[in-house]
């Protein structure tokens, strides 16, 4: 082999939130859940991970580089990943520049990883999700591994279990499987993002701080604890798994609707049910809901669906662009930002939602009527940090552009 050539990939992945939650292990060591999810994957442009890995016969050592919007904790996920793709991986060979890597080569060559989120990380947007799952999509095409993404989201299941999901596009179901070691314990695609893309999706992002219970902390005390997980993950997750893919496959929004909002509250009364209890929404979280019921209700049939993960953020996944933008005149109507916040930085994402809500400044904002279908509604100045505008999305893609590496292609380190 020469010496100083350098091989790299770049890949993009997006983060995912559950409709049908993920909640509570079978087995912590190879992070085996007790029962199926389901989940949308958002859409890249406003909400994805791109980590560049790059290997050469020059490096001496395994790096990481993070250049995040907020910078994440090593994980000692990162060597097992690599093991495990290493263990895959196959005869790469670039003709032009006379550059062959055997299979065997892989085990004493070093890689150098780069990651990037274009969204707060550990801020209750999944960044461990996207970023695990890009993670092991990168390596695994730079080691010209074989296997197909469902293959690959078992190996990213084990750095955490909902980035299993983030290795496809559209909607996703993460099988618990049956066997021991967690082989059948893999996500597929229930359809792609074509398949219901006038869905249009709004995250308020309640609070940038990290929670305080981790999903990994949390889920296993619910494990130990909650009478009303067992009853959850036997009784009441299989029938709802089997109804939301039909209500995804059919496009039926009420039914949908119901089953996201209904998971969502479960999820998190099995929360209250552990001992001790863990509160992850708050007063703002309760407002959100209490806004989309009442107007729900009022129209007769579901506009929009809410869902909470581990924190007080909530996705609101609205019928179509007409419900999206109405959505957003109530939002902004309830939570409109502080005086001195830019609603240029304040509602982010796919700005057009905006237009279509005919708000164009905050003057537009202070003259927004009160929703009718609540009298003397209150204005709760400040709450949300900030909103994002967003879609279902595409699954993981490898960028071929060297501009958007993360690397240098000459010397494998930080551009
Ligand atoms: N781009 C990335 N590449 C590799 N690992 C990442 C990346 N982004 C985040 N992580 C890992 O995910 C961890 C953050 O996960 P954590 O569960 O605390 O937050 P989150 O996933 O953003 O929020 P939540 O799980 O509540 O949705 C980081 O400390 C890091 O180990
Ligand atoms: C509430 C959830 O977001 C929980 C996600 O938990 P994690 O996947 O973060 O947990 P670990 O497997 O312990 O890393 C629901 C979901 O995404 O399905």
């Amino acid at each position: 082999m020469a010496e100083s050539w350098v091989i790299m990939v770049t890949a993009q992945t997006p983060t995912n939130i559950a409709v049908i939650k993920y909640w509570g292990k079978r087995d912590e060591k190879l992070i085996l859940p007790v029962n199926d999810s389901i989940s949308v994957t958002l859409d890249p442009v406003h909400l994805c991970t791109t980590t560049t890995v790059a290997v050469s016969p020059s490096f001496a050592l395994f790096r990481i580089g993070c250049g995040l919007m907020g910078r994440y904790q090593f994980s000692c996920v990162f060597p097992f990943f690599s093991r495990e793709i290493r263990a895959r991986a196959c005869d790469v060979e670039d003709k032009e520049r006379g550059i062959k890597i055997s299979k065997k080569d892989w085990e004493k060559l070093h890689v150098h990883i780069a990651s990037y989120n274009n969204f707060p990380t550990a801020a209750g947007l999944a960044s461990s999700a996207a970023g695990f799952a890009c993670l092991v999509f990168a390596l695994a095409k730079l080691m010209n591994a074989k296997e197909d993404n469902s293959e690959l989201s078992a190996i990213a299941r084990q750095g955490s279990g909902s980035a299993c999901r983030s290795l496809f596009g559209g909607f996703v179901k993460w099988k618990m499987g049956k066997v021991e070691d967690g082989s059948d314990s893999l996500a597929v695609q229930v359809v792609d993002e074509k398949h219901w893309d006038d869905l249009v999706i709004i995250i308020a992002v309640v609070s940038s701080r990290q929670k305080e219970t981790s999903s990994t902390t949390g889920m296993r005390e619910t494990v130990e604890t909650s009478l009303l997980l067992q009853h959850r993950a036997k009784e009441i997750v299989p029938k709802r798994i089997i109804q939301m893919e039909e209500a995804i496959k059919n496009r039926d929004f009420a039914s949908f609707a119901h089953l996201t909002c209904a998971d969502s509250n479960q999820f998190h009364a099995v929360c209250l049910d552990t001992c001790p209890p863990i509160f992850y929404m708050n007063d703002t979280s309760h407002r959100i809901i209490s806004c989309v019921e009442k107007w729900n209700r009022s129209v007769g049939t579901p506009q929009v669906a809410y869902t909470f993960d581990a924190g007080p953020n909530a996705v609101l996944i609205a019928h179509n662009r007409k419900a999206a933008a109405q959505l957003l005149q109530k939002l902004l109507f309830y939570f409109p930002p502080n005086s001195d916040t830019e609603l240029n930085s304040y509602v982010l994402g796919d700005k057009s939602i905006l237009k279509d809500a005919g708000i164009e400044d905050l003057k537009d904002v202070e003259a927004l009527p009160p929703p009718p279908e609540i009298k003397d509604a209150p204005r709760y100045k400040g709450d949300v940090s900030y909103f994002i505008c967003t879609r279902p999305g595409r699954g993981p893609v490898l960028l071929s552009d060297e501009s958007q590496a993360l690397l240098s292609p000459e010397t494998g380190l930080p551009k």
